[in-house]
């Protein structure tokens, strides 16, 4: 009898990564390997310059492995076309940056709404509903229609969490999300992070440099010179 083993939410096989810089190799991955289980919130730590963001780049699918292989969920992204590549990214990822990248001129449920626009869901008000619902996720819910100028970086953020969110996706991949943030609203933000991770089933990698993250990851990898050291 075999007993099933569950299929990893994130897999990176001896992924290396390596840039040319003025006629000169540069290794910002080297033999990377990584497993993420399902339902985990992984961070990723380490200097500037250490690979992080690179290494959320190959998970995302937004840059490709120079050797090795990246899976999500079993899938192999090596090899897929753009096309394809976009269309795993806006069903299974959602992505939160530093700079929150929220669109100025929009509301908070404008901006969260966006990625449904994008996706194609022509219904004006399930558009509206589903983004009123990740609003109420991030505690939200009387600011929907603020821009973001009338709202703290905390806020910002937390409707970049619910932007991320709006498209039900199984990860989320966030980069430096409390990098703007004072220490305080860097806290609250992982507690909410840690919550929505536990309550929503999703799995979350985060690159940070920030400490703190050891109170709220279930495992934090070290990353120096393109390597997990610990
Ligand atoms: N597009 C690129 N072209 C050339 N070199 C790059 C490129 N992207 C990253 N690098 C190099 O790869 C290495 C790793 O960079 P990466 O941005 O992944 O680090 P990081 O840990 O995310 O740093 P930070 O915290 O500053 O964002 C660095 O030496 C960087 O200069």
């Amino acid at each position: 009898m075999s007993t099933a083993v569950p299929i990893p939410a994130v897999r990176v096989t001896n992924v290396t990564r390596a840039y040319m810089v003025n006629n000169e190799r540069v290794l910002a991955l080297r033999h990377v390997n990584l497993t993420v289980e399902e339902g985990a919130f992984v961070a990723l730590m380490g200097r500037s310059g250490s690979g992080k963001t690179t290494l959320l780049n190959m998970i995302g699918g937004l840059d490709q492995p120079t050797e090795g292989e990246v899976a999500l969920f079993g899938q192999v992204l090596n090899g897929m076309d753009q096309d394809q590549l976009t269309l795993l990214r806006r069903e299974k990822i959602g992505f939160i940056f530093q700079s929150f990248a929220l669109l100025p001129i929009l509301s908070a449920w404008e901006n969260v709404e966006m990625p449904l626009r994008i996706a194609g869901v022509r219904s004006g008000r399930e558009r509206r509903q589903r983004a009123e619902a990740a609003l109420a996720l991030v505690g939200l819910e009387r600011w929907a229609t603020h821009r973001p100028a009338e709202m703290s970086g905390g806020q910002q953020q937390r409707v970049a969490i619910a932007r991320a969110l709006v498209s039900r996706p199984r990860l989320l991949l966030a980069d430096e999300p409390t990098g703007e943030l004072d220490s305080t609203t860097g806290r609250n933000l992982l507690t909410l992070l840690r919550t929505i991770v536990r309550t929503e089933g999703v799995t979350l990698i985060m690159a940070t440099h920030d400490r703190t993250i050891f109170d709220f990851a279930d495992i934090v990898y070290q990353l120096r010179d393109g390597q997990i050291v610990e």
